[in-house]
């Protein structure tokens, strides 16, 4: 990683080549393997079975400014090209003026035709959400991503601001979005392909939901990022920037055409992963034997979940 993100310094994961092409395979490190199974479904659905037809051929991104000092979000927001960021806010260890701060920094680059949308990763209570939506709203906030915690604070949030919340914490399984509808928790769905197991997956999870999507991703390599791509290609509309232009938080990627934006959009294509670039981020011993573990705890739930299927 080139900046600390979600706390963590090196992105870890696993490549898997099929008959259709790469597949990412990149849970974090704090999930069990039933939560790894579904990660592991959709770097499979990529490798052996490919990903349905898209229906535009270049998606609007955003770009993501990490809990960063005022002076570098400007300079990531004027470099990226985008005309859409999202700011990470509420970090651990930084208080409101750096919130404040940072994106007053980010409209500042931007201009006033630009969207400053924040991301809260559940970390404020209803109280603070509230105060900190409306103060951070004089520069005009197109969304606020998981405020809270738990959809019942987020549907208490969504009275008491003028501002659209988007749940993504609280979508990871496909029976969460009818949560979210039921609970009236939120404005706007951000689903992410691997945690949901695949593309078709995911595609199922927007359908269900009945909110506008913004595709996300979990800070994956050009092969994790192409299956992003296609389902935000796939959606029947696409009313918002997604959430793909996270390359530029990595120091390297796996393809040699990286999948990064071009004028704030990213074309929709599926790079080829070079052989030279993997050789620059191949992992030790150690941490390759760790994965190799983790794969296989995680495949031994998928097969045992098959089995499930076949018998009921
Ligand atoms: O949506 C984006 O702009 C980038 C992706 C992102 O923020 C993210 C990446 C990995 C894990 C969690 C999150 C998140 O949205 O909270
Ligand atoms: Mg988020």
């Amino acid at each position: 990683m080139r900046t600390r993100f979600r706390g963590i310094t090196q992105r870890e994961g696993v490549l898997i080549q099929g008959p259709a092409g790469w597949g990412e395979f990149s849970p974090f490190a704090e999930y069990g393997p039933a939560e790894c199974a579904r990660w592991l479904a959709a770097a499979r659905e990529a490798a052996f079975d490919g990903w349905p037809e898209p229906r535009r051929d270049r998606i609007p991104v955003n770009v993501t400014i990490p809990a960063v000092g005022p002076e570098k979000a400007h300079a990531m927001t004027a470099a990226s090209g985008c005309r859409t960021a999202k700011v990470k806010v509420a970090e651990r260890g930084q208080d409101e003026a750096d919130d404040l701060a940072r994106v007053e920094a980010v409209r500042d680059a931007l201009g006033p035709a630009g969207r400053v949308r924040i991301d809260v990763n559940g970390g404020w209570d209803v109280d603070t959400a509230a105060r900190m939506i409306r103060s951070l709203d004089r520069f005009d906030l197109e969304y606020a991503e998981q405020p809270c915690a738990t959809l019942e604070e987020l549907a208490r949030v969504r009275l008491r601001v003028d501002v659209p919340v988007a749940a993504d914490e609280s979508i990871r399984r496909a029976e969460d979005p009818l949560k979210v509808r039921a609970a009236e928790a939120a404005d706007i769905a951000v689903v992410k392909v691997q945690p949901l197991g695949g593309v078709r997956a995911a595609l199922e999870v927007a359908e269900a939901c009945g909110l506008p999507v913004v595709v996300s991703s979990a800070v994956e390599t050009s092969v994790g990022l192409a299956a992003g791509l296609a389902l935000a290609a796939a959606l029947p509309e696409l009313p918002f920037a997604c959430g793909l232009a996270t390359l530029s938080l990595l120091e390297d990627d796996v393809a040699a055409d990286p999948l990064r934006p071009v004028d704030g959009a990213i074309p929709v294509r599926r790079p080829d992963v070079d052989e030279d670039a993997l050789l620059r981020v191949e992992a030790g011993e150690e941490t390759a034997g760790r994965w190799r573990r983790g794969l296989a705890r995680a495949a031994e739930v998928l097969e045992a979940a098959a089995i499930g299927a076949v018998g009921r």
